[in-house]
């Protein structure tokens, strides 16, 4: 994997910005409409994960499609097993390259591909899901979860940019620093920020309260892969999220709930980083362990614990 553009002069690794930013809105020149969109994800990525949640959280699956690519990525990038159904490409570069020829960047999950328009829309992470949230809300299931309601939103926002810098890029930031200053800065601030959420965990169910919201949905996907890859892996080691009992009861509330439990598959995401992260670990052994029991004091359903205060879970 090729990082060179994004590692700066002292170490310091600065994610690429997001070339694709279009956005799916109705009256747009993309709106939204069944059947008209596929999301490119993997089950390794943490920011492609967060999608495949919020669209099975919705029950958007027959609305908004989705390609999963395989997780182990050679020098051609992610390759889709088989070929894309809907595109008939091999390899999710060539859906870059025809959107935009002079395309430079990495090929990054998620992605949202137009059918109709036959281009890519957006590899814009962080919208993806807003958009699910907003522009497919005529065709969210009945009971569906209000992942980003207005009044909330503010402070929504806010946490989710902690929960980013301090988490979700901040252990990116902490695995692909290559001086010891860099890699110092950005694990103390990992630490720092889960200090911090446990603290906030305390006595609520969720992030903002007794409601599953959007910060749920991205804090998540870091909390599935940090004993079992950013521990070792990104030398995330000062701390275990077993060690923090309010985030790792937490974390399996969520898992416990058949969106986050169907879209966590620890294989792909331990071969993922392991295997295809090379510059880190060369040997690509794929370490056994860390034993976590995920579904630990979780009812044998698999329906969520209720909170203390006997509310509903999610
Ligand atoms: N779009 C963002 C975030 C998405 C992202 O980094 N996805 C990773 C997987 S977790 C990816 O697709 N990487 C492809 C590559 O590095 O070639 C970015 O450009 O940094």
């Amino acid at each position: 994997m090729d990082l060179g553009r994004e590692i700066s002069e002292s170490g310091r690794f600065v994610r690429q910005p997001n070339r694709f930013t279009a956005r799916i809105e109705p009256d747009g020149q993309h709106p939204p409409e069944p059947g008209r969109y596929q999301l490119y994800a993997s089950y390794a990525c943490p920011w492609a994960h967060r999608s495949l949640i919020v669209r099975e959280l919705l029950g958007l699956q027959d609305v908004v499609g989705v390609t999963i690519v395989d997780p182990i990525r050679d020098e051609k990038g992610w390759r889709i097993p088989g070929g894309d159904p809907v595109t008939g490409v091999e390899y999710l570069s060539e859906l870059y390259l025809s959107s935009d020829p002079g395309y430079q960047g990495r090929y990054t999950v998620p992605c949202v591909w137009d059918v109709t328009a036959g281009r890519l829309v957006t590899n814009d992470y962080p919208q993806i899901t807003l958009t699910l949230e907003t522009a497919f809300a005529p065709w969210h299931a009945d009971g569906a979860p209000a992942l980003y309601p207005a009044a909330l939103r503010g402070e929504i926002d806010a946490l989710n940019e902690v929960i980013f810098n301090g988490l979700n890029d901040g252990v990116y930031r902490t695995g692909f620093a290559t001086s010891q200053a860099a890699y110092d800065e950005a694990v103390v601030r990992v630490f720092d920020t889960l200090d911090l959420l446990e603290e906030r965990l305390a006595g609520r169910p969720y992030l903002h309260g007794d409601a599953l919201t959007e910060s749920d949905v991205r804090l998540y996907p870091t909390l599935a892969r940090f004993d079992a890859v950013y521990h070792s892996h990104f030398k995330c080691s000062i701390r275990r999220l077993t060690d923090y009992p309010a985030l790792w009861a937490y974390a399996r509330r969520l898992y416990a709930t058949p969106a986050f439990r169907d879209t966590t598959d620890f294989d792909q995401i331990k071969r993922h980083y392991f295997v295809t992260q090379t510059n880190i670990n060369p040997s690509r052994i794929v370490p056994r362990g860390p034993e976590l029991d995920w579904t630990a004091g979780q009812p044998p359903s698999g329906r969520p614990e209720r909170p203390a205060d006997g509310t509903a879970g999610a």
